[in-house]
């Protein structure tokens, strides 16, 4: 198949927008839940250092050996039916958009228990079936079925790297100048930025 010029260009927009803003937003997460969880950033910290130690860089066989927790936000995403279609007792005309909502399917108690409020990343310790009360596809950061993520794996690797080399390298708490103001737009951002105290190790 021939790609023109403009769908070239599309395609090239399509990976920019899906894959830039997403990852930066989730590093930005991970760093104020680290800052604000020393224990966690410790834990990570370690975990990182036995396995690369103080400056080796992070390669592939090392990334797949952190298991790092990637706590995801993401607002929701959205499905244009376009051909009559029947969900459960739902005849959905063409033309109907469907919102799927991540973020509230990702704060249901009845899903992740009283606690859903919690940062505990331990929650995944035992799998995610266990962690969502036997409904693991309740959890969707990446979305789902035939148009899930395209740069999943990719996305994880790059963070993993990124939080692996910072930890190496620096401490970080929370600056008192941060003020929170989740901001959703696609992905939930921090509107007013992380403002983090950072010190060399
Ligand atoms: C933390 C980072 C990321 C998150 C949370 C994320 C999340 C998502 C979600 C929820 C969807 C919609 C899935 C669906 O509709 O079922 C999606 C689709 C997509 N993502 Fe990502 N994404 C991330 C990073 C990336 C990166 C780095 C790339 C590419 C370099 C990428 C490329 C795409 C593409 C091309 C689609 C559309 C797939 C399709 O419609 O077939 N994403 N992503």
């Amino acid at each position: 198949m021939k790609i023109s010029a403009d769908q070239l260009v599309d395609e090239c927009k399509t990976l920019y927008v899906a894959g830039q803003e997403t990852t930066n937003t989730l590093l930005s997460w991970m760093i104020l839940l680290l800052s604000i969880h020393q224990e966690w950033q410790e834990e990570a910290r370690r975990e990182v250092l036995r396995v690369f130690g103080p400056d080796k860089t992070p390669d592939s066989d090392g990334i797949t050996r952190l298991k790092l927790v990637i706590i995801l936000l993401f607002a929701g995403f959205m499905r244009v039916v376009d051909k009559e279609t029947r969900l459960g007792k739902f005849d959905l005309p063409v033309g109907v958009q469907l919102h799927i909502p991540i973020m509230a399917i990702h704060h249901d108690p009845d899903i992740w228990g009283e606690d859903v409020h919690l940062f505990k990343p331990d929650r995944f310790s035992e799998g995610v079936a266990k962690a969502t009360n036997n409904n693991p596809s309740a959890f969707m950061p990446f979305g789902m079925g035939p148009h899930t993520c395209a740069g999943f794996n990719f996305a994880t690797n790059e963070a993993k790297i990124t939080i692996a080399m910072i930890l190496q390298r620096f401490t970080f708490s929370l600056s008192p100048g941060y003020v929170h103001s989740p901001f959703p737009v696609l992905a939930v951002r921090p509107e007013k930025g992380v403002q983090v105290i950072i010190n060399a190790l």
